[in-house]
C-alpha cells in the first residue's frame, strides 16, 4: 500500500501539534530541518522535532537538509524520529551513519538531490530502509514537480527488485494529484506531500485522496509488497 508523508513545512508554524493532529491518519509527519547552509532556508531543529514526537502519535520522518549529517542525524532519533534521512551530498560516511541510525533505533534514510545519481550508491542500498529522491530542487515547498526524475526513480526502483531489498523508495516535492500517479508508475511508494495536504481545506481528506490514487497503480504493481 502507497503511503503519504504531508510535510509541516507547508502548515501554521505557530500551530504545529494541532497541524500535525490535523494529519492523523497519515503514515508518517514529514519533517524538513533545513540549517540555511545546505540549502537557502532555515527551518527547525532538534527541541521542535523533540516537542513535536510528544505531540503526535504519527511518527516522525526527519529530513534532514543539514550539512554535517554524521554529527546532526543520531540527535533527531534520540529526539524521538521513527525515521531519519540525511542527504548523500552532505554526510561524509554515510554507511556508518547509516548503521548508527539503525543501532539507536530508527529507519534509516538517504536522500538524493536532483542532480545526484543513484548508481555510485548501488552497494550501499541494503544499508537503507529508505531512499528518498527530491523531484524539487531541496529548500522550499510549493515548488513544480521535475518531470525529468522519473527516469531515476524507475531506476532506483530496478535497482532495489535487481538486490531483492524491501527498500521503501520516497518523493518528495511537487507531489500533487496531478503528479503522484506518474511517480507511483515509475515505482515510488512513500510520498511526501507539503502544499498538496495543507493548502488542502480538508488536509485529512487530501490525505486519503492522495492515498487511494496511488494505491490505484502500486496496488498492481510487482514490487509492490504490504507495508
Ligand atoms: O523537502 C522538501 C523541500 O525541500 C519538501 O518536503 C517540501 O516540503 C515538499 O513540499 P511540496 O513540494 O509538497 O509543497
Ligand atoms: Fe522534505
Amino acid at each position: 500500500m502507497a503511503q503519504i508523508n504531508p510535510s509541516i513545512l507547508s502548515a501554521d508554524f505557530a500551530r504545529l501539534a494541532e497541524e500535525a493532529k490535523a494529519v492523523e491518519g497519515a503514515d508518517w509527519l514529514h519533517v524538513d530541518v533545513m540549517d540555511n547552509h545546505f540549502v537557502p532556508n532555515l527551518t527547525l531543529g532538534v527541541p521542535i522535532v523533540e516537542a513535536l514526537s510528544k505531540a503526535t502519535d504519527t511518527p516522525l520522518d526527519c529530513h534532514l537538509m543539514i550539512e554535517d549529517a554524521d554529527r546532526w542525524a543520531p540527535q533527531y532519533v534520540e529526539a524521538g524520529a521513527g525515521s531519519v534521512t540525511f542527504h548523500a551530498e552532505a554526510a561524509a560516511a554515510p554507511v556508518r551513519l547509516a548503521r548508527e541510525i539503525r543501532a539507536k533505533g530508527a529507519r534509516a534514510s538517504m536522500a538524493l538531490k536532483p542532480a545526484t545519481p543513484i548508481e555510485p550508491y548501488e552497494d550501499l542500498l541494503p544499508e537503507l530502509d529508505m531512499l528518498l529522491i527530491m523531484t524539487v530542487e531541496p529548500g522550499f515547498g510549493g515548488q513544480a514537480f521535475l518531470d525529468i526524475m522519473l527516469p531515476k526513480i524507475r531506476r532506483t526502483r530496478e535497482l532495489i527488485s535487481k538486490h531483492g531489498l524491501e527498500l521503501w523508495l520516497q518523493v518528495d516535492g511537487g507531489v500533487s494529484a496531478t503528479t503522484i500517479e506518474r511517480c507511483a508508475e515509475a515505482g515510488a511508494d512513500v510520498f511526501v506531500a507539503g502544499s498538496a495536504v495543507y493548502g488542502a481545506e480538508d488536509p485529512a481528506e487530501a490525505v486519503r485522496a492522495l492515498r487511494a490514487q496511488a494505491d490505484t497503480v502500486t496496488a498492481s504493481a510487482p514490487w509492490a509488497c504490504g507495508h
